[in-house]
Formats: C-alpha cells, structure tokens, sequence
C-alpha cells in the first residue's frame, strides 16, 4: 500500500508545526499566511453564496480571529456590507491577528464588540472565532455566539475548522458551530472526518496556501485519508486461466441458534468480494436454510471437534465471530479457531469472548469492533473510546498486535506503524448485519492474497463506498442485503 496515494490527515500540533516551518524555515511571514488564508475562504464564500447582501464576521482573539479581520477587509473592498463582531478584549490581540485587526480598520471596516451587537438573521456569517487554538470546552461570550451563529438561520462559512469542534479527535467541545461550508488551510485536520464532524463542517474546502511541498516532509503525518480508487488497483485482474482455487477459501464461524442469518450475510458477502469458495460451520440444525438462501455456500453442522478441524485444514482465512453467540459451542470454535493459525477476521461475538478473557488473542488477526466492543476489549467505556478514537485505535493494536478496525463514522484502521481513515459510508448503516457482511468482505480480500492492512483498509471502503450508493434510494431501512449488488460492481 502506498501512503502517496492518500490525504495527509494531522492533529492541531502538527498543523502549528506545519504552520511555523512554512514561516521558520521557509520565510513565509505569518501575516502572508493569514493573507492567503482570508483569500481562500473569500473566494469559497464568493463562489458559494455571490454577492451576499451582506457579510458578518465573528472573530474571535487569536490567528483564526486574525484570518476574519482579512475577510471582512476583502468583503468590504468588494462592496459587500461587512460587521465584525469581535470576541474577547481587544487588548489581548497580538502578532499577525493584531496586523489583521488594524488593516481591517484602517481600511474602513466596522468593528463592534460582540455585547454590543448580535447576529442578524441576513446575509452570509463567517466563523473566525475559534480555529486549532480551540483548548477545552468553548467558555462564556465564545458558546454565546456559537449559539447566536447556530440560530440565525443564515448560511456559515467557518474559517479553518468549525469553532467548537476539536481538530484532533472531531468532538464537540460543549458546543460548535453547524457551518455550511468549512474552508481549511495547510493541513487537512483529522478531526474534521470524525464523529460529528461532517454535521458541522457542511462542505468541506482544502487551501495549501502556497505552502512548499518540502514542509509536508519535514512535518510527516501519521495519519491518511482512504480513497477507493487506489485500494482497488492493488487487486489484480483474472487471468484468462482462472480457476476458484486462485481465489481462497473463507470459512465463516458462527450461526448459533437464532443467529444464523448474521453468518449468511458473511459468507455471501465473501463470495460477492470473489471468493473461490466459501464454507460455514455453524449449528447442524442451519445447514438447510443457510443452502435454501445462497446455494453457492457449502454450510457444514459442526457440534465437536472432529467435524471442526478438517473444514480448518482446507480453509485459506477464517471470518470468525457473526452470529457466534457466546455459549460453550462458540468457545470451543473460537479456540479452535486461534490454534490453526490461519489468517483471520475476528468480530462480533468472538470479540466480546475475547473481552471476556475466554481466549487469548494470537498475531495476525484483523479485529473489526464497533465502539463498543472496542470499550470492552480496552476495559474502558464507550464514551471513553469514542471520546478520542485514534487514541482508542491505537491503544487496542497496542494489546492485541494485528489490524485493528474500529467502526463507526471515520473508520479507522491500524496497524503497528499506519493509521488509516475511511469516510466513507453513512448513517443509513446503523442496521443489524452491516458488521457481518464487513467481516465477510474482509476475509474475501485476505482470501485472494490482500495484505492484512490492505484487505482492512480496501475492505472498510469497499463497504462504506457500496452503503452509499444503496443509501441513494433511501437511508432508512437500508438493509445488510442491500450492500451486495454494489460489493461486486465496485470490485470489478
Ligand atoms: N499560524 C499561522 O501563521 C496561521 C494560522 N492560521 C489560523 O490560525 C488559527 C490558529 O490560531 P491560534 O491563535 O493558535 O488559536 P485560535 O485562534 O484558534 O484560538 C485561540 C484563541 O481562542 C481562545 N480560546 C481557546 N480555547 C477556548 C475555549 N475553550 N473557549 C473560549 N475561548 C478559547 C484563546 O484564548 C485564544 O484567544 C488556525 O485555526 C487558522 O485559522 C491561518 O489560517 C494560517 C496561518
Ligand atoms: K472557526
């Protein structure tokens, strides 16, 4: 996988390092950068919304207050009605935000404190109160205009990253601004494709500001944006000589009582992903509905050990864990499982066994938990996980070593040395199922001899990429099933 062909994702940190190397080491003065930084999101603004009758810009008393001084200059240079409503004493203005400040003024732009104005309902408003700067919960006058912002009922233009909302893990800190379009400057932050984000960001504009290729690698990411298209590449064509045994054979795990469809849903989706051939173990009493729904598995009823091994020995990679249950039958798989030593897709269920300390965890597995799981496996609550879920991630490939996938909006993927992010997918998945096709999906891809980590990554996209294209005649009561037309048109 190369990383070259990925969106650089980076933290608030990393943002200022990138920021100070452009001026440092490349002699590009801060106030240039806030230039070009107001020039961009001025002519976002332009190009969305025209001539707004007017432009309101609420700055707050550091560089993103600076960047809306130059803003509302542009604006007022254009003819375009412009007030700024300033946060904070004015007093604690410094560096380039003062230089801004006073251009602003100079040039005839009105300038009134924010208690002694409020946000009209007309024309356009421009958020420049809070930026990477953000450190806490918003406090006071800031959560003030936030509120104010959010109920004017205008179109927003935040400037760098919504105020409010945490450039490095993408929560909302107490409150953030719902923007309509977000223009962002030098480095695409993380936050801004994660957890709530994309229902505050609106759409979502990048501006490098002229800054040299050369600071991007005296600053490395450690962080990528996934992008389908080159995932895809990595899978090579069928040969005119094709035959399924080129291709692996899964063998899904699981289907107690009552759950057998979560294993259906697996396996086919293993077979939509080109799987040569795809077993199920499962309770003996599904064999007939599991052949009756998709004649192309081979479902096999396995109550002890003799009938488990042999289905282990011809398997290629095992999906173990939808619909597994968590009863001495499922124990006794999963451990059987662990000991081949196969390449495995471990969810669900055999997770939360795992969490539960019933096995042990071997290398080499892809783990695919929702926050959730992910909570239990780390002995921390859901809230914790989701409260930071690249620390969350990381942590969890710390103790368990493999790839770890933890779902939800921003998906991530880790490996020992990659983190990567898929935006990829909707709200139209929160259904039951959509985890076991994805198990599915990804021991298809390790099937036909992905990586780990690429079969994670190709595979978290390719399920995202097939919600969103099902989710185009409809969010609600988007179905599992729904996904597996489009897994194969996007496979090729
Ligand atoms: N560095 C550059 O040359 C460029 C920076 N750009 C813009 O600058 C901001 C980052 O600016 P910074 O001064 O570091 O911080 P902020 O303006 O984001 O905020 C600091 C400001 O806000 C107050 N504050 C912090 N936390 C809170 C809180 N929880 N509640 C209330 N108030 C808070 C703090 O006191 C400061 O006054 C970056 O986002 C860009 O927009 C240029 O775009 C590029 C050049
Ligand atoms: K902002």
């Amino acid at each position: 996988m190369d990383l070259d062909d990925f969106e650089a994702l980076y933290t608030a940190a990393q943002t200022r390092a990138l920021d100070s190397c452009a001026i440092n080491d490349h002699q590009i003065p801060g106030i240039t950068l806030m230039s070009r930084a107001a020039e961009a999101a001025f002519d976002c603004l332009i190009g969305t919304w025209a001539q707004p009758e007017c432009v309101q810009v609420l700055c707050g008393t550091g560089n993103n207050g600076g960047d809306g001084y130059l803003v509302a200059d542009l604006a007022h240079k254009r003819g375009i009605k412009t007030t700024v409503l300033q946060l904070g004493d004015a007093d604690k203005i410094g560096g380039d935000a003062l230089l801004a400040r006073e251009q602003a003024l100079a040039n005839g732009v009105e300038v009134i404190p924010f208690d002694d104005a409020a946000v009209l309902p007309i024309g356009v408003v421009v958020d420049a109160l809070l930026g990477t700067g953000l450190g806490g919960d918003v406090r006071g006058d800031y959560a003030e205009a936030i509120a104010e912002i959010n109920a004017a009922g205008t179109p927003v233009l935040a400037v760098d990253i919504p105020s409010g909302l945490c450039a490095d893990t993408g929560r909302v800190l107490g409150t953030a601004v719902r923007a309509d379009l977000t223009v962002t400057f030098i480095g695409l932050k993380r936050g801004l494709f994660a957890l709530q984000a994309p229902d505050y960001t609106g759409e979502l504009q990048f501006a490098g500001l002229g800054v040299p290729a050369q600071v991007y690698r005296q600053v490395p990411a450690d962080c990528f944006r996934l992008q389908l298209e080159p995932l895809l590449d990595a899978m090579p064509p069928r040969p005119a000589t094709a035959h399924k045994g080129l291709y692996g054979t899964v063998l899904v795990i699981g289907g107690d009582y009552g759950m057998a469809g979560a294993a259906a849903l697996a396996a086919e989706a293993a077979l939509r992903c080109g799987a040569g051939l795809v077993r199920v173990a499962t309770r003996p009493q599904h064999v007939a509905a599991l052949v009756a729904r998709t004649p192309e598995i081979m479902p096999v009823g396995v109550e002890s050990g003799a009938d488990l091994q042999p289905l282990l020995d011809s398997a290629d990679t095992l999906v173990v864990g939808p619909g597994l249950g968590q009863s001495p039958w499922s124990e006794y798989l999963l451990q059987a499982a662990l000991a081949s030593g196969k390449p495995m897709v471990l969810d669900a269920d055999g997770l939360n066994l795992l969490a539960a300390g019933k096995v042990q965890p071997r290398p080499r597995m892809i783990v695919t938990p929702h926050p959730g799981e992910a909570a239990r496996l780390l002995g921390v609550s859901t809230a914790e996980v989701q409260a930071d879920r690249f620390a969350a991630t990381s942590a969890l490939q710390q103790k368990l070593g493999g790839v770890v996938v933890l779902k939800g909006n921003g998906s991530l993927i880790a490996s020992e040395k990659e983190m990567l992010l898929s935006d990829y997918g909707n709200p139209g998945m929160a259904s039951g199922g959509m985890g076991d096709v994805l198990s599915g999906v990804i021991g298809a891809l390790l099937a036909q001899g992905q990586e780990p980590l690429a079969a994670a990554a190709l595979g978290v996209c390719l399920h995202g990429a097939a919600a969103d294209i099902a989710a185009e005649e409809g969010m609600r009561g988007l179905v599992a099933t729904d996904l597996m037309p489009w897994l194969r048109e996007l496979l090729g």
